[in-house]
């Protein structure tokens, strides 16, 4: 990419896509295409296409989905399935059919099996069942990659597929119903210990282990791929260190600052048991994390407090 080029960031006000036009204005890149969903809605094949034609962008990074945690995923089951088809589908193609020199597709590590060897590498992709909570979102995300490949196979085109772990960071959404697990226990001890509750309600068992990237990371690592790797394969991005949600749940408590108690919601569902990422390709690539956890939930703790100051 050069200074000037034509940068389309799908997704640019989600959490990891802005975290990524924050890193291109660092870098000087000024030639950036954004678009909220009311001004282009994805799904619709036709104004995606009237898009490209109108903006002919040279680079793309496709951070544009509907997100969710484990209880959005496992309720609007179809709205996961269909909205990311649609999107992925409509912005590979229209890559393809104009020109685009390079595209990112992001998916993520719920993609490989439930009960997978971990850490996870690239190649146990369809090797064994998905976890049934997110299968409809996971689906999705392996048809973008499939997308991507077969782009390749037959068009020749660069699209390149990264596989983000568990994200948190700035401008993440903390709706206590359709968030993550991180940003759910921010805001749940931010407001217990606000409201002098006694106790925090956490989902599950506290057993499952889970990876959690900072979304800057994320983003730098989305324009270190976007300059050096060409490869077919995908490529996981995490930082290759998981902890337990009860490990991540005392963490979060400490920096909050909530002095009560917690409890476990055995009634919510605790998803995979695990999905640490082998990030051993992403190290061969050149590319390592540099925000550690603790570090990065007090940034993402201060960046919420200021949210709810502006609501
Ligand atoms: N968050 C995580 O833990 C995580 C983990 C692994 C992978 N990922 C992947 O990273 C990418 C970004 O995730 P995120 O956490 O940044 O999500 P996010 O904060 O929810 O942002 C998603 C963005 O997608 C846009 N979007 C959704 N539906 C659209 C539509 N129909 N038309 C146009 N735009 C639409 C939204 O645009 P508007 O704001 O304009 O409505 C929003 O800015 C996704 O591909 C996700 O699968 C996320
Ligand atoms: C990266 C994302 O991972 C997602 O799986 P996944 O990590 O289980 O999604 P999370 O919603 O982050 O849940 C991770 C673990 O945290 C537990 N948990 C504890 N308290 C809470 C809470 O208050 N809110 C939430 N949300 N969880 C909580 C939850 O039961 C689960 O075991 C996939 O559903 C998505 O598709 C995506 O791939």
């Amino acid at each position: 990419m050069h200074k000037d080029s034509k940068i389309y960031v799908a997704g640019h006000r989600g959490m990891v896509g802005s975290a990524i036009v924050r890193k291109l204005e660092q870098e000087g890149f000024t030639h950036i295409i954004t678009r909220t969903s009311s001004e282009l809605d994805l799904r619709s094949q036709q104004a995606v296409e009237d898009f490209f034609e109108e903006e002919q962008p040279e680079f793309v990074f496709l951070a544009a989905a509907k997100v969710g945690g484990i209880q959005a995923n496992n309720t609007f089951r179809a709205d996961f399935l269909y909205d990311n088809l649609m999107i992925e589908a409509n912005i590979i193609h229209a890559a393809h059919k104009y020109g685009v020199e390079k595209l990112m597709f992001l998916g993520s590590s719920c993609i490989y099996p439930k009960l997978a060897p971990q850490p996870l590498k690239e190649e146990y992709l369809l090797t064994g069942p998905l976890e049934q909570t997110n299968e409809p979102y996971a689906i999705a995300k392996i048809a973008g990659i499939k997308l991507c490949e077969a782009y390749h196979d037959q068009y020749g085109c660069n699209f390149i597929s990264v596989m983000p772990t568990n994200l948190y960071g700035y401008n993440d959404n903390y709706d206590l119903n359709n968030s993550h697990v991180l940003p759910a226990l921010i805001r749940k001890f931010h407001e217990a210990k606000e409201n002098g509750a006694n106790t925090v309600t956490v989902w599950g068992t506290g057993n499952p282990r889970r990876e959690f990237l900072f979304a800057d990371d994320l983003a730098e690592a989305c324009l270190y791929l976007m300059e050096h790797y060409n490869g077919r394969e995908l490529v996981n991005v995490g930082t290759g260190e998981d902890i337990t949600i009860k490990e991540l749940a005392l963490l979060i408590k400490d920096v909050v600052g909530f002095e009560g108690e917690m409890q476990f919601d055995t009634s919510k569902p605790d998803g995979t048991p695990r999905k640490l990422m082998d990030v051993s390709k992403l190290h061969s690539i050149g590319f390592k994390h540099s925000t550690d956890l603790e570090e990065g939930i007090s940034l993402a703790y201060e960046d919420f407090k200021n949210k709810i100051v502006e609501v």
